[in-house]
């Protein structure tokens, strides 16, 4: 009898598969957009290649296959274009596709994931803290922090006799300057040359992000898998790590700050106090990720193309040396007004995005026109940072390091670049807020290395830039020379 009934839902889950699957491939909406005919009826060979961290890769050599619009999943869509920013990021209200990221411990989503209607009331409160003004308030600590840089350069490379993990020295000096943002303390990780352990389990955390959103995806594998057996040992570490930065939060609340970090800057706006202390948490929490990580890993592999290419590190060395005569004369402005320091950044977030993927938007339910093909209500659609920037559609020879190209004007072989294609730091109101302050420390910490050092690339980083990713990429150390420069 249970045997009977066990082989009855066996057949109708199977006939159900069948059909859902037929009906996908023919008489779905999306059915007629291009994409393997795998990817149509199942999510599993996205979820294949994200979990071994190749999914970047794979997405390009699905755009580069069938063109500017993938059907990755049945009801997912990736785009590698400049009019798909517009429709997809443009004046049109889209909700985020929250399964993808993970749930904060305490149920508060950040500014970054949370809902259209609560993104527009926490964006507010929090653009103070990023506007022009403040950038200028708080350059005093970044210069502090690009000191402090230099200096353990020179005491960890022994100038130029000891190789050096460029790379982790960059990580700590993102964080430490997050850091003291978010908690009104660094963490000590670039004056003890030491990552915190908090930090360092943040790589661990990356990894967990393709099965958070699998598990997210399948309502049934979450209710009935993961809330039920979830492993003690994630919960608690994951506790632990949030934990960690309430009570960073909270101390800074309690014991208040003179300097411009961000809760002054939010806090004494009366509209600031909107803020309920769990948003500041997590916030706080998410802050130090998409602050820190991203900005680190940009100057990595800024410094890893220019060394590997040569050419364009002897002109960003004769551009930065000639523009000063004293370190202390690199502020804001005058950083700003190096053409050649700006097109370096910009070419090299485009050759090396530090978010690479897309990050999907659901259409509503009106459903929308995009590249001219009506996309129907629910469907998840994203732009490919990746695959958008290393296409010869948009860009000439994309995967050459060629920072002239972001020089105004270009030169006449770049005349046909989709320029409005490049969005490294995503598009439309939901955009990154912190890129101001993500472009002035990128410049600062950049000008600051080629002005006071020759640096060599070590030949074990010779490969450096073959990675993996969890939506933001696992590096390698980036071993260097670096000889203070003679004056
Ligand atoms: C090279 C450095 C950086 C890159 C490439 C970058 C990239 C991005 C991208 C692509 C988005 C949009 C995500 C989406 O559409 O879902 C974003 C959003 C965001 N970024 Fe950045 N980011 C960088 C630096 C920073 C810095 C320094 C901060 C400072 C805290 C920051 C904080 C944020 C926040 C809070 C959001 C969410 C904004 C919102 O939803 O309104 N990022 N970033």
């Amino acid at each position: 009898m249970i045997a009977t009934l066990l082989l009855s839902l066996f057949v109708a889950g199977l006939l159900y598969y069948v059909f859902s699957a037929i009906y996908y491939v023919t008489l779905h909406p999306l059915a007629s957009l291009p994409g393997p005919r795998l990817c149509a009826i199942s999510r599993i060979p996205y979820w294949y290649v994200s979990v071994q961290g190749v999914d970047v890769p794979w997405m390009k050599r699905l755009h580069d296959q069938y063109g500017p619009v993938v059907r990755f999943g049945p009801t997912d869509l990736s785009y590698a274009s400049a009019q798909g920013w517009q429709e997809i990021h443009g004046a049109k209200v889209q909700e985020k596709a929250v399964e993808f990221a993970p749930q904060p411990v305490n149920g508060v989503a950040p500014m970054l994931t949370t809902k259209h209607e609560n993104h527009v009331r926490m964006r507010r409160l929090f653009s103070p803290a990023f506007s022009a003004r403040s950038l200028k308030a708080q350059e005093p600590l970044f210069k502090k922090y690009a000191d402090l840089l230099m200096y353990t350069i020179s005491e960890v490379g022994a100038d130029g006799a000891q190789p050096i993990d460029l790379g982790r020295l960059l990580n700590f000096t993102t964080f430490d300057v997050m850091a003291e943002l978010t908690f009104g303390h660094n963490l000590g990780m670039l004056a003890k040359n030491e990552y915190s352990s908090w930090v360092e389990s943040i790589a661990g955390f990356l990894r967990m992000l393709p099965f958070v959103a699998m598990i997210n995806y399948y309502p049934v594998l979450r209710t009935i898998l993961f809330e039920r057996f979830q492993p003690k040992w994630i919960r608690e570490k994951r506790e632990t790590h949030c934990n960690y930065a309430a009570g960073l939060v909270d101390e800074r609340l309690r014991v208040g700050s003179k300097h411009p970090d961000v809760w002054n800057l939010v806090i004494k706006e009366e509209k600031g106090r909107g803020l309920t202390l769990e948003e500041m948490h997590s916030n706080a929490e998410n802050f130090m990720l998409a602050g820190s990580e991203t900005t680190a890993t940009l100057l990595s592999g800024a410094v890893y193309n220019l060394l590997k290419d040569g050419r364009s590190y002897t002109l960003l060395c004769e551009e930065v040396r000639g523009a000063f005569t004293s370190a202390d004369d690199m502020t804001l402005e005058s950083l700003a007004n190096l053409p050649y320091l700006t097109a370096v950044l910009k070419e090299s977030l485009r050759i090396y995005p530090p978010v690479p993927i897309g990050s999907p938007r659901v259409i509503q339910s009106a459903g929308q026109l995009i590249q001219g093909t009506y996309i129907p209500a629910a469907t998840r659609v994203s732009v490919h940072h990746w695959s958008t920037y290393h296409s010869s559609a948009n860009f000439t020879s994309p995967d050459t390091f060629i920072p002239e190209r972001f020089l105004s004007p270009p030169p006449a072989e770049f005349a046909g670049d989709a320029y409005e294609a490049f969005q490294p730091f995503g598009a439309g109101y939901r955009n990154c807020i912190g890129q101001g302050m993500a472009m002035h420390e990128m410049r600062l910490l950049l000008a600051r290395l080629v002005w006071g050092w020759d640096v060599e690339l070590g030949k074990e980083s010779e490969g450096w830039g073959s990675q993996r990713s969890f939506a933001l990429w696992i590096k390698p150390p980036l071993v260097v020379k670096a000889r203070l420069r003679k004056r």
